[in-house]
């Protein structure tokens, strides 16, 4: 009883966040949703899609922890589950089927992406934005030059969700080494797509060398991950669950970062000057206010440093995309 009333209060002493997700009733939202239900950080969730928002939400509600739980569908509807948020995250989007590329999804993803940053910009330009939908390299500078032109664009608060690519790593990595996977931590910078993710395997500290054919092919299967998944599915979609647990463990650490957890290194897509690109993911120590520190990548092997140089020209190209959109839309 003792135990139960000290819990309560100190529960309701410590202010809770505000967090959507746009795209709440999809493959990664449902599954998504239902994580972050069970972060004590959250005090309102707010699921919001296109379609079938109220019988998620109502579904996801009936959870036994903190978070108040509402679903709001419709476009025209927006308003309400936007106002206020202090997190939103964004898995809105058409998946890849098996034959495409990420870019492939430009033409349908850009526009959704476009629409919903323009809706956050309006009713909650303060908020962490977290971009998970594709094609991510180009989804992100979107909703940077869509909050450019509201005149409410922060760049310490827009992070692209690329922590997928370092769940991988971490997996297969530890598999090869006979480590823990929860407690391997793999650098993954650049982009998400293809050969723009490059993990940075030459700064782990091996306890069983890799052949040359070995390391290859485990830089690949980091790098095509989410085709292993497409291909998988067979048409049936792309990555969901595994997703859905990066975009938690992502959006969990930023809320822990914001109640004031300290040395929260995480990789993500973000604006900064690591490299002549405007967006690059690399560890950002994350704060109360978003990036508190970008960090250097560190130090590249020649393999590591032939991929960085061949793929930054993409990488570039796909920054633009995004840039070229928002100017003529
Ligand atoms: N960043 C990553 O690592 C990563 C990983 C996996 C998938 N993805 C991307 O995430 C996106 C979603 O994938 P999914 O498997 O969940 O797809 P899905 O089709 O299962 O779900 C997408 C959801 O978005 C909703 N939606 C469409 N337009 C919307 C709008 N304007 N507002 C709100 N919701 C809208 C749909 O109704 C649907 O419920 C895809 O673009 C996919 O490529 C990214
Ligand atoms: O591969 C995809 O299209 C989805 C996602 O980006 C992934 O990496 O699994």
């Amino acid at each position: 009883m003792i135990a139960r009333s000290l819990t309560t209060r100190l529960f309701s002493s410590a202010a809770g966040k505000k967090v959507a997700v746009l795209g709440a009733a999809g493959g990664i939202g449902q599954p998504m949703s239902l994580l972050l239900k069970d972060s004590d950080h959250i005090s309102h969730l707010s699921l919001f899609d296109v379609v079938n928002t109220p019988g998620v939400a109502a579904d996801v509600s009936h959870c036994n922890t903190r978070a108040t739980v509402t679903g709001v569908a419709g476009m025209e509807n927006i308003e309400e589950a936007l106002t206020g948020m202090d997190v939103v995250v964004i898995p809105a989007g058409v998946p890849r089927k098996p034959g495409m590329t990420r870019d492939d999804l430009f033409n349908t993803n850009a526009s959704i992406v476009q629409s919903l940053a323009a809706a956050c910009a309006k009713h909650c330009p303060e908020a962490m934005m977290l971009i998970i939908a594709n094609p991510v390299n180009s989804t992100v500078p979107i909703v940077a030059e869509t909050f450019k032109k509201a005149g409410v664009y922060n760049p310490k608060r827009l992070f692209g969700v690329t922590t997928l690519d370092v769940v991988r790593a971490n997996t297969f990595v530890a598999n090869s080494q006979g480590w823990n996977p929860r407690t391997t931590n793999v650098k993954v910078i650049g982009g998400h797509a293809g050969t723009t993710i490059l993990p940075l395997l030459s700064q782990l500290k091996l306890d069983r060398q890799w052949s040359d054919d070995e390391l290859h092919a485990l830089i690949k299967r980091i790098q095509f991950g989410g085709d292993e998944v497409v291909q998988a599915k067979n048409g049936a979609g792309s990555a969901t669950l595994s997703m859905a647990y990066a975009g938690a463990r992502f959006t969990t650490r930023l809320l822990d970062a914001m109640h004031g957890a300290k040395d929260v290194i995480e990789c993500s897509y973000t604006q900064n000057n690591v490299t002549k690109l405007p967006f690059f993911s690399t560890p950002v120590t994350l704060g109360p206010n978003g990036v508190e520190k970008v960090h250097e990548f560190g130090a590249l092997n020649a393999v590591e440093q032939a991929n960085f140089d061949s793929m930054l020209p993409d990488l570039e190209k796909q920054i633009a995309k995004g840039v070229d959109f928002v100017h003529k839309n």
